[in-house]
């Protein structure tokens, strides 16, 4: 069935204009984007999925939106333009940098559901596709509003196809923090006029300025609504949270800071997505990382190399050596 592909326009969570990709189809606009060779990204409603959909997937991922002209300004489709738009921004990244194929490299369409659940400041990859809430006003805006979560969820899944990381304990640390740097590495390629080292500042509680749901650069600040540690010596031993996935999350992150603040976004992206793909696995833990991330910076910049210098330094910091 051939697409019938049209640009559009959209307005996003924060009221910001863009051009959307939409397939026009007997008088309606779909919001399927076919515009990367045969890879199709595509937005749903998931208004009326059961909120305890995103365990089983059996009702996700609800129905695709449309609208019956190519101006999609209403409110329904705020956070829809967002997801659209962002997915678009993801796949491009790991196209145009690492010459990744979507999400499993083999050119998988790319599905997003927005409206899931009751207010709710959450979103997930189920395994299958990316999930997202509305927030409630308050804590969140819908979370599609935040490029470097969007990057974080779709980063969830590239893991999955790749090292595997187990979310538990440190693997699902690592897991977490993989997510978090890679949307922070977007957020630098595609909006870098306002990149900075937090995570979901752009919904996060948007009747507070500054606060951010994480912070790469000081994990711990009182500007992170999740205070998390920065060094494995404040490493958290708990059951909650898969073992503290989101809370020793920080100890990593910090490190990845301290790569991307000494050599850039580009050259991290390049060592971390190496190390992603190449050298961790399933159970591999904050020293296991170590080692692929120094591989992976000797594979393609030498072992006496200021990159090589700089992830060996990081991860000397944190204390994980
Ligand atoms: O870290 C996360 N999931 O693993 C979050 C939690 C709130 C934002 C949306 C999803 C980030
Ligand atoms: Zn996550």
């Amino acid at each position: 069935l051939a697409t019938v592909l049209v640009k559009g326009v959209g307005k996003g969570v924060l009221g910001d204009e863009k051009e959307i990709n939409l397939d026009y189809r007997n008088g309606k606009y779909y919001m399927i984007d076919d515009s990367r060779n045969g890879v199709k990204i595509k937005t749903y409603d998931a208004s009326d999925v059961p909120e305890i959909d995103f365990i089983s997937k059996y009702f996700l991922p609800g129905d695709i939106m449309y609208d019956k002209d190519d101006v999609l300004d209403e409110e329904i489709y705020k956070s829809a333009v967002d997801a659209h738009k962002y997915a678009g921004y993801v796949y491009d990244y790991y196209k145009n940098n690492f010459g990744r194929n979507s999400i499993d490299d083999k050119g998988m369409d790319i599905i997003s559901s927005v409206h899931y659940g009751n207010n709710l400041s959450n979103a997930f990859w189920n395994g299958e596709q990316m999930v997202y809430g509305d927030g409630d006003g308050k804590t969140s805006a819908p979370l599609t509003g935040a490029l470097d979560i969007v990057g974080h969820e779709m980063t969830h899944g590239v893991t999955a196809y790749e090292a595997g990381l187990e979310y538990q304990g440190q693997s699902g640390a690592l897991n977490e923090s993989f997510s978090d740097v890679f949307g922070t590495l977007i957020e630098f390629e595609y909006q870098p006029e306002k990149a900075d080292y937090l995570c979901g500042e752009d919904v996060w509680t948007p009747n507070i300025k500054g606060d951010a749901l994480r912070d790469l650069q000081d994990p711990g600040s009182d500007k992170a609504y999740s205070k998390q540690p920065s060094y494995m010596k404040d490493y958290v031993n708990t059951t909650d949270d898969h073992g503290g996935v989101h809370i020793n999350s920080g100890i990593p992150n910090k490190a990845a800071y301290l790569v991307i603040n000494s050599i850039g976004p580009k050259k991290t992206g390049q060592i971390y997505y190496r190390a992603l793909t190449t050298y961790l696995t399933n159970k591999s833990n904050f020293y296991d990382a170590r080692l692929a991330l120094l591989q992976s910076a000797e594979d393609i910049y030498g072992k006496d190399s200021k990159e090589y210098r700089a992830v060996e330094n990081a991860f000397d910091s944190v204390g994980i050596k």
